[in-house]
């Protein structure tokens, strides 16, 4: 398994064991397969997500990323393990809008010394990028950003894709399109993709779908 939630829960401050945000929440995911999250408003969707992705401390039960077991690892671990096996994709793009596209795809791989051009290429071509490459973020549109911020997150091969409603800023069109991309890509890639959504259409797309209520999924 890519990502083992295993009863796991989390409280912030002020909140009490029954009001907690996470109330024992548990998941398997396996390479190369997806899941949705969907839920309520405020039901602790991104707080589950950020559990995932390494970049929040969880109260009790476990959360293990390849393998790894988060619990027991420090801070600089946990940072070490997010840099090699877990990439992000949010709503709002968070390109570089002073680098071009050629570079925003590149970045955080070559950071990570782990640029492979080819597979850069490849993307470019499956996103429908190689046109784009010398423009910058700010010429493209928003679909095609949200596309570029895919190509980012995959260039570093990830073992785990984390997305917060990715199409939450696109229309319906543009929306569909994206998400076949970030599918097929994440099918052939191997990695596993864990995304957090309102929309049912898009959840349905998945290969497994849960719904997160009074801190539990179901
Ligand atoms: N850092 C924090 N400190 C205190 N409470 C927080 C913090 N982050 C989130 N919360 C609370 O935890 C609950 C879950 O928030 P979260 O953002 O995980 O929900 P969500 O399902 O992703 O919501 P949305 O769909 O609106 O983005 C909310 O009640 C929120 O106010």
């Amino acid at each position: 398994m890519v990502l083992k939630i295993r009863n796991v829960t989390k409280t912030y401050p002020g909140q009490t064991p029954e009001t907690a945000v996470l109330r024992g929440v548990s998941l398997d995911l396996a390479a190369g397969s997806s899941l949705a999250l969907t839920g309520d408003s405020g039901s602790g969707k991104s707080t589950l997500l950020h559990l995932a992705g390494a970049l929040d401390h969880f109260d009790s039960g476990e959360i293990e990323i390849a393998g790894t077991r988060l619990s027991n690892l420090r801070d600089r671990q946990r940072a070490a393990l997010r840099r090699r096996d877990v990439s992000l994709v949010f709503q709002q793009f968070n390109l570089i809008p002073s680098l071009s596209i050629r570079q925003n795809i590149s970045l955080h791989a070559r950071l990570g010394n782990r640029w492979d051009p080819d597979w850069g290429r490849v993307l470019a071509e499956r996103l429908g990028l190689t046109g784009f490459l010398d423009r910058y973020p700010e010429q493209l549109s928003g679909g095609q950003q949200q596309r570029v911020a895919i190509g980012r997150a995959l260039a570093l091969r990830p073992k785990l894709l984390l997305a917060d409603e990715p199409t939450g800023n696109l229309d319906e069109t543009a929306s569909a399109a994206v998400m076949d991309l970030m599918l097929e890509l994440v099918q052939e890639s191997g990695a596993a993709l864990f995304l957090v959504t309102h929309s049912t259409a898009i959840a349905g797309m998945l290969d497994q779908r849960l719904h997160l209520q009074l801190g539990q999924t179901a």
